[in-house]
């Protein structure tokens, strides 16, 4: 097994959007003697974060530990580091791992935070870095629970999962984003846990969009728990454990990304709701709602496995054009009557 420092002196964070700029200040937080570099698309962010520790566009009037330090480049990031944790929107990631993968180091283990699925190959963020870097399951990480970014930059207590097969690298990653606001369980099950936070996007997609139509809790209640049973068939026909499905990456997340306001894919499922087509609520949505881009992805995964994901069949209808949003609730309701239990 490879050596690795248990307090390493740099980590990487590619992506200063909400997400990755929020994890880099929970490591920074838990480790001052560590420092944070995160990889900022635009320079200006990076400028703004070194000179006023502020990412101002992503989270407002928070502000960040010294120990981040921010650049517009990427060999500058990742030089040395041990982890590199990637979280830019999941549908930009191939093209950008091919060009930093001659920049890491040769050791490094690799974090996604992200949440989506691959539209065309239908990879998860874990398949899709482990083919472009060449790396093996141990190499590889992910973490992911109901962690709305602007709730954990605000210290508030939040839980979440690290999930690797190799438990002494989940628990290496563990103990390095351990803060006294953030506790990450470790979990064997890479896949369970990964398609828990890709599929609660689309199934908050639904939720949105009832809200937006003003329906209440029953309707709400109803959508999460169809969409946990449809997101547990799926994560069962790739091999992932049903357990996950009732930890804090399946039932968890999709509790809090259904229920808040903060939820970039619970907003854009409401203001279709609402009445505004697509392009407009992807005109005034600043930041990713993987769950747009990624239903058609879960859903051609589906039909390829065999799997009924009937909430997420409809979302991707109405996201297509195929229905309206009146008609996503009738159609759902209109399905064969069934067992409860039925898996399949
Ligand atoms: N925000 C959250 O609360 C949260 C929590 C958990 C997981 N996630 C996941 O983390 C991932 C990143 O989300 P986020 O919230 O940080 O997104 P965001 O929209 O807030 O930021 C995205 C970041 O990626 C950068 N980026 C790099 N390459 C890009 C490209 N080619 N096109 C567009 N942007 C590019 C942007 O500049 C920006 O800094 C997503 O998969 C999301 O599902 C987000
Ligand atoms: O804002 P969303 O909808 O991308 O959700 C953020 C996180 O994934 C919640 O865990």
């Amino acid at each position: 097994m490879t050596e690795r420092p248990d307090l390493p002196a740099t980590i990487a964070v590619l992506g200063a959007g909400s997400w990755g700029t929020t994890f880099a200040k929970v490591v920074a937080d838990a480790h001052p003697e560590v420092q944070v570099r995160l990889w900022a698309r635009r320079p200006e962010v990076a400028e703004e974060i070194n000179t006023h520790h502020r990412n101002a566009k992503y989270l407002k009037d928070i502000v960040l530990p010294g120990n981040v330090v921010a650049s517009a480049d990427v060999a500058d990031v990742v030089v040395d580091a041990p982890l590199v944790v990637l979280a830019v929107p999941a549908q930009t990631l191939r093209p950008q791992l091919a060009s930093w993968k001659p920049l890491l180091d040769p050791e490094a283990v690799v974090v996604s935070l992200m949440k989506g699925l691959e539209r065309g190959s239908d990879a998860r963020m874990s398949e899709v870095i482990k083919e472009e870097l060449g790396l093996s399951d141990d190499r590889v990480a992910v973490i992911s629970g109901p962690n709305l970014a602007m709730e954990i930059a605000r210290k508030e207590p939040t839980a979440s999962v690290v999930a690797c097969t190799d438990e002494d690298v989940a628990q290496w990653i563990a103990r390095l984003c351990t803060a006294a606001y953030f506790r990450p369980y470790t979990n064997p099950d890479v896949t369970g846990v990964e398609i828990g936070g890709i599929v609660k996007n689309v199934i908050a997609l639904c939720v949105g969009i009832c809200d937006g139509k003003g329906m209440g809790d029953n309707t709400k209640a109803t959508v999460i728990t169809r969409g946990l049973a449809e997101t547990t068939r799926l994560t069962l026909a790739l091999g992932g454990d049903v357990q996950t499905m009732a930890g804090l990456a399946g039932l968890g997340d999709l509790v809090a990304t259904c229920s808040s306001p903060l939820s970039r894919n619970h907003t854009a499922g409401r203001l279709l709701g609402e009445g505004l087509t697509l392009d407009e609520v992807s005109e005034q949505m600043t930041q990713t709602a993987e769950g747009i881009k990624s239903g058609r992805a879960v859903l051609d995964l589906a039909t390829k496995l065999g799997v009924d994901m009937p909430i997420t069949e409809a979302v991707v209808a109405v996201l297509e054009g195929e229905i309206a949003v009146e008609e996503l609730a009738p159609r759902l309701l209109a399905r064969e009557l069934k067992s409860e239990g039925e898996l399949q």
